[in-house]
């Protein structure tokens, strides 16, 4: 029986959060720090820990079928590989960033200034488009330390709450690329796989969506009930249901989390009362 072979990073930033998605999708994986291979038993699915940076080149080489990664790495490295899906996780920017006595304030204060950074290629991408000229020095790692060291008058890293930069007294100056996990496949996919691999995205995209979303609950009176609908558009629409108390019913329907705390203070304001708010396993539409 065909399996999809999945390569996920073996230690660093989106091990634990690929991790978690495959397993909310349903994917049995019992793995212990340090292993190299699993094989996922309730799915035919064979999981590769692999140094993220190798992961895009085993995929365009077909050696993988399917790799979990940052996308700003595959700015970085342009292997040819394709997107099948933003996992909303392990977000982070590629940021300029200078000591706080710096006079360096924008783009152009860049200018033929050394920079510092672990994506050469993607910084020299934006200089270009920006017509600038910089002396970009490589580093592999801890690239924060170089301006205090004095290897370099800016740096390019990634970003994602500020603690390291505000640790090495840095001063974010702008951000230029977004970054998130990503799910991506060889150009070379094998067609016989297609099968299993729409059914992973289906799974991927019902738990992203759930996880984006939430069930609310609530008990309102009747004659309330159009204006507390206009609030609650849900699915499709609000799912109503009588209360055994005469004049009242209650009310079920989905609301998207980011506006939750906005839709409970207008539901407040309408009459509701009762109101209960829990969390969607998975989310098909
Ligand atoms: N602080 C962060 N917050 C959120 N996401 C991050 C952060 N740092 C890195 N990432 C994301 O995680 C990816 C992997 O970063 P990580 O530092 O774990 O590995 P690495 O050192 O680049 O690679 P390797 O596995 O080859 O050692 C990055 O490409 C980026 O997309
Ligand atoms: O804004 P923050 O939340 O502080 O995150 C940013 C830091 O995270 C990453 O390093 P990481 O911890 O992955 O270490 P690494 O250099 O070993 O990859 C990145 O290179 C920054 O140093
Ligand atoms: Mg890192």
């Amino acid at each position: 029986m065909k399996r999809l072979i999945i390569a996920l990073q073996k230690s660093g930033r989106l091990q634990e959060g690929s991790l978690e998605l495959l397993k909310e999708c349903g994917l049995k994986v019992d793995y212990r720090d340090g292993q190299l291979k699993v094989i996922t038993s309730d799915y035919p699915a064979e999981l590769l820990f692999l140094r993220n940076s190798d992961i895009p080149q085993y995929v365009a080489d077909g050696v993988v079928d399917l790799g979990i990664v940052g996308s700003n790495l595959l700015e970085e490295d342009e292997t040819p590989v394709e997107i099948i899906q933003a996992l909303n996780f392990s977000k982070c920017r590629l940021s300029f960033a200078v000591p706080k006595s710096s006079n360096i304030h924008s783009a152009q204060d860049l200018k033929e200034k050394r920079i510092a950074t672990s994506y050469p290629n993607s910084v020299r991408k934006f200089l270009q488009k920006e017509g600038l000229q910089a002396e970009i020095h490589t580093i592999s790692g801890s690239v924060e330390i170089a301006p205090s060291l004095n290897l370099a008058d800016a740096i390019a890293d990634i970003v994602s709450t500020g603690n390291t930069l505000f640790q090495n007294n840095l001063r974010e100056v702008f951000s230029f690329l977004y970054s998130e996990a990503v799910l991506i496949k060889g150009m070379n996919f094998d067609p016989e796989k297609q099968g299993l691999l729409d059914q992973l995205v289906f799974r991927i995209q019902s738990v992203l969506s759930a996880n984006e979303n939430k069930y609310i609950l609530l008990n309102a009176p009747k004659d309330q009930l159009e204006s507390i609908c206009t609030i609650l558009p849900g699915m499709k629409s609000p799912t109503i249901l009588p209360l055994a108390m005469e004049g009242w019913v209650s009310i079920h329907s989905v609301v998207k989390q980011k506006e939750i705390w906005q839709v409970v203070q207008r539901l407040k304001s309408a009459g509701a009362e009762g109101i209960l708010v829990c969390p969607i396993e998975k989310m098909v539409s």
